[in-house]
């Protein structure tokens, strides 16, 4: 179980969130909603460990952690709203980068890659730059190299945003199958239809945070 309590931040003398607390249960997908604005990402951010929290707590399992040692041991994996792919990379390589640089052989790697690529219908785009994929499968190889180190929780930030929106169903598809596989997720949106296809939980965002 995931675990923020009493999570503070503020911008430039702002204050965006204010004494947060939230809980992730195991195995749930957890929908975190509100207005723009209001700190989703900015929570994403400290969550993933690229945004430092002025105060609080973070606990995985009843320990208290770090978000560094959340992501350095593969606890958590993160789907960026604008895929953050590697464009200098092959589809492949953008997979098993972070696993090689973790210490697993190409060989490896590469076997898992390839397994992710399959059940996300990408192995015909394994040697292809990102570039040239379109949003959905760009994001379905965002997905796959979050899913690259075995995460147990799967962080998504706006994850329909940059979609068609016929595209949106089959993220949600995707979000609730890897639900029936035990993953435990946290989706980022502003879309309340998403929210609705994939939570168990929604969490709306206080917007008391802001002076
Ligand atoms: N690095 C930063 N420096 C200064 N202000 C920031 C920084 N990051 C975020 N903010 C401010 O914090 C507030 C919350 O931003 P955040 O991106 O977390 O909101 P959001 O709820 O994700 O919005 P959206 O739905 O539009 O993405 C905004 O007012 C934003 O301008």
């Amino acid at each position: 179980m995931l675990e923020l309590k009493g999570i503070n931040k503020s911008f430039a003398g702002r204050q965006i969130l204010r004494d947060l607390d939230l809980t992730v249960a195991d195995g749930k997908t957890l929908a975190i909603v509100g207005p723009s604005g209001v700190g989703k990402t900015t929570l994403l951010r400290i969550i993933a460990g690229l945004e430092t929290a002025d105060a609080g707590t973070i606990s995985w399992n009843g320990q208290q952690t770090t978000p560094d040692d959340l992501r350095s041991k593969g606890i958590l994996g993160v789907v960026f709203q604008n895929f953050g792919l590697f464009p200098q990379y092959s589809v492949r390589r953008n997979i098993t980068l972070a696993p090689t640089l973790a210490g697993q052989s190409q060989a490896d790697a590469n076997k898992r890659a390839d397994q992710l690529l399959s059940s996300l219908a990408l192995t015909d785009e394994a040697e292809a730059y990102p570039y040239t994929l379109s949003g959905g499968q760009k994001q379905r190889v965002a997905i796959a190299r979050a899913l690259a180190l075995n995460p147990q929780v799967l962080l998504y930030d706006e994850p329909t945003s940059a979609l068609d929106p016929a595209l949106r169903d089959n993220v949600a598809e995707l979000v609730n199958s890897f639900k029936k596989q035990g993953m435990t997720q946290v989706v980022i949106t502003h879309d309340m239809d998403f929210a609705d296809q994939v939570a168990d939980t929604v969490f709306t965002m206080p917007t008391g945070g802001k002076d």
